[in-house]
């Protein structure tokens, strides 16, 4: 039971982290299915332990948000979310609580279950007056001028109806999508992951301008609140407004039986690849309005209705060829092309197979059939090899000898299961390495995306970073679909990166295993590039968290005539070399000495107190060796207080430590 309440209180956590990546930055880290599925097992718990219930569950709540910059739009009518069934035994236990709660003649109508986000729309005498979304159900964002750019969404309506407030989804048509982010890869842009999201990020753009051009479109499935039109059925709801100009997701079918009902999901599931808008499901809902009211909503779904969710998309396409790439450290990584395949909401064409122990391992042969799946409904990957499809006509994939970019002989890097281009001047490895020194953990030159690059390399204008900072304005506005504003910006945004702190630069030089963090650190602890090209591999270690390979690796890159000269150039062309770190104190009596921290200190985290001891030059460490020279324990210490007294390490009180930094 204990473990009970601490998964219910972790699934909350990650459910709220998920919505709030899902709702409001519109860039999900997880499939839906598996969000699912986490809310399942949430709801699971509370049936097992109502009295553990969060009164504000996710559970029990629609979740959404409202974004600043709107204005907020109450919902008279609440936009509910919906009831799902994963199987065919849910839909029919849904079928039984609705007779169980009104008997007699039921029927269903069954609808796609559009994968886009939902709106109101409200008109007054046939006119459109207000548009919102759903937000959290009772209050959502006022995205009228938005809406109004979805030529789909009548503006005036055929017939002056006194009021009418209608509810329906605003989605992206894959075509539309696909285009999108094609023109978002070319500029380097982040993707967007599915076309739900898509239209989600172009709906609540405060320029709605930029909706207009994401070419939305909408199916509206339900009438929320009329005034005049005196209608008895959901069926008959949807042909209304048909008449009266909407887009309706109306499919023309009526089921007298759950059977009937079920069969036209199974019929919807078969249509899926072939509609030109993603649906996520199908929604099965009581056709007879009066029985909708006599059943009634819980706070967070209506009861005469379920969404049958299909699920997470596993599709079967051949692998044409395997083509390698060369990285900008030389890695060579072989590449997946694949006969075009839709799954989970974009087409899917190449796959990264990472290297040939990987190839091997799983027997993926060139011209074999394989399933392709999204990891997390982002990254797509192989996840199997149908062999009962061979035809004997399969060939194994080899590494190339030499770099298909530059001819240098390719290398198995020893212990590690990466092939490398062994070719200094590689082409390929000079684009991605401007990649990686103009990105945005690094130098962060905005603008400078690999299209840009790829031109300046065309035209033989840039050989290494250093020629970056000796372009000139025209030199960028010659460049093929380039106007002079954009040159401009270019040229500043170059500029702008001079005075970057010590660490990018560190970062953006991209030597192999130098991250951000140990950028920082090494930054931080040597002060300026000249410290850090004669630091040897004993004083680098030295400072934690650098380990001896990294180490290595900053020495030898250093010891490169070329790497030498492009720094020396940099400089010259007035390229910061110096940390904005603070500096750490050395006449602290904490200085140079190793903590390790234990128990609760009142009034101070843990972050706080590893701050204390950085800013003074010491350093804080997880666990307690005869290295460590002091302890510092709070209420509740535990092993490692025990291990301090067995090593005979002085014990501090944090007012102890704090006296030492004085
Ligand atoms: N991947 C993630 O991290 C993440 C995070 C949060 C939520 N989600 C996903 O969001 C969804 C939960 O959101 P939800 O509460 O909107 O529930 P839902 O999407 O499961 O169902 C309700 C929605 O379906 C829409 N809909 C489409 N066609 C419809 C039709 N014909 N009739 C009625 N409604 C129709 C409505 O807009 C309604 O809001 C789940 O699919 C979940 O997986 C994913
Ligand atoms: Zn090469």
């Amino acid at each position: 039971m204990e473990n009970a309440e601490k998964r219910m209180k972790e699934l909350t956590e990650l459910l709220t982290y998920h919505s709030h990546k899902y709702y409001v930055e519109d860039s999900p880290e997880i499939s839906d299915y598996e969000y699912d599925m986490l809310l399942r097992e949430l709801k699971d718990l509370e049936g097992k332990y109502p009295h553990l219930k969060d009164p504000a569950s996710p559970t029990v709540r629609v979740i959404g948000s409202v974004i600043e910059g709107f204005e907020s739009v109450t919902h008279e009518v609440p936009m509910l979310s919906l009831n799902d069934a994963f199987s065919k035994e849910e839909i029919l236990e849904f079928d039984k609580r609705v007779r169980e709660a009104v008997p007699g003649k039921i029927e269903y109508v069954t609808e796609y279950k559009i994968d886009g986000l939902s709106v109101s729309l409200e008109y007054e005498n046939g006119l459109f007056v207000r548009g919102s979304t759903r937000g959290d159900g009772l209050v959502g964002e006022d995205v009228t001028e938005n809406l109004k750019t979805v030529n789909s969404i009548p503006l005036r309506l055929k017939e002056a109806v006194p009021y009418l407030e209608v509810r329906g989804e605003v989605f992206m048509p894959k075509a539309t999508f696909d285009k999108l982010n094609d023109e978002k890869q070319a500029k380097g842009e982040p993707l967007f992951a599915n076309p739900r999201n898509a239209a989600a990020g172009s709906l609540r753009q405060l320029d709605s301008s930029i909706a207009r051009e994401r070419g939305l479109d909408i199916f509206v499935f339900n009438i929320q609140r009329e005034e005049g039109l005196n209608i008895a059925t959901h069926h008959e709801g949807l042909l209304k407004l048909k008449q009266l100009g909407f887009k309706t997701v109306y499919q023309n079918n009526v089921s007298n039986s759950i059977e009937g009902a079920f069969a036209q999901v199974e019929k919807i599931g078969a249509l899926r690849d072939d509609l030109p808008f993603e649906i996520d499901g199908a929604v099965i809902k009581v056709n007879d309005l009066r029985t909708r009211e006599l059943l009634g909503a819980t706070s967070k779904c209506p009861r005469w209705a379920v969404a049958f969710k299909f699920p997470a998309e596993t599709k079967k396409t051949k692998l044409l060829d395997i083509v390698v790439q060369v990285g900008r450290t030389g890695k060579i990584t072989p590449n997946a092309v694949l006969e075009p395949v839709r799954v989970a909401g974009s087409v899917v064409s190449r796959t990264t197979l990472h290297n040939l122990d990987f190839i091997r391992e799983r027997d993926i042969l060139i011209g074999d059939n394989v399933y392709v799946r999204k990891a997390g409904d982002i990254i797509p990957e192989i996840v199997g090899v149908e062999k009962k499809d061979r035809t004997g006509n399969e060939i194994p994939f080899e590494m190339p000898a030499v770099c298909p970019e530059c001819g240098a002989p390719v290398v198995r890097v020893e212990g590690e299961a990466a092939h490398k281009c062994t070719g200094d001047s590689c082409p390929a490895q000079l684009l991605r390495r401007l990649m990686h020194f103009a990105s945005r953990d690094a130098m962060d030159i905005e603008g400078l995306g690999p299209a840009i690059l790829e031109k300046l390399l065309d035209v033989g204008h840039i050989k290494s970073a250093a020629d970056l900072y000796e372009l000139s304005k025209e030199d960028i506005a010659a460049l093929e679909k380039m106007g002079d504003k954009s040159a401009e910006n270019l040229i500043s945004a170059i500029e702008k990166s001079k005075q970057n702190d010590l660490y990018r630069l560190l970062f953006a030089l991209g030597i192999q295993l130098n991250g951000l963090k140990s950028s920082k650190t090494i930054a931080a602890h040597f002060r300026t590039m000249e410290n850090i090209m004669e630091a040897s591999e004993e004083e680098l270690t030295a400072i934690p968290d650098i380990g001896e390979k990294t180490a290595a690796n900053i020495c030898d890159f250093f010891s490169r005539p070329e790497n030498k000269e492009l720094i020396l150039r940099l400089k010259a062309l007035g390229v910061n070399q110096t940390s904005f770190a603070p500096e750490p104190k050395t006449d602290s009596a904490c200085a140079g000495k190793k903590f390790v921290i234990t128990g609760k200190f009142e009034g101070f985290s843990r972050g706080d107190i590893v701050q204390i001891i950085e800013d003074n030059g010491g350093t804080a460490a997880g666990s307690v060796s005869k290295k460590t020279d002091y302890v510092i324990a709070g209420e509740d210490a535990g092993s490692k207080l025990a291990k301090a007294q067995e090593l005979n390490i002085p014990v501090l009180t944090i007012e102890e430590l704090l006296s030492m930094t004085k």
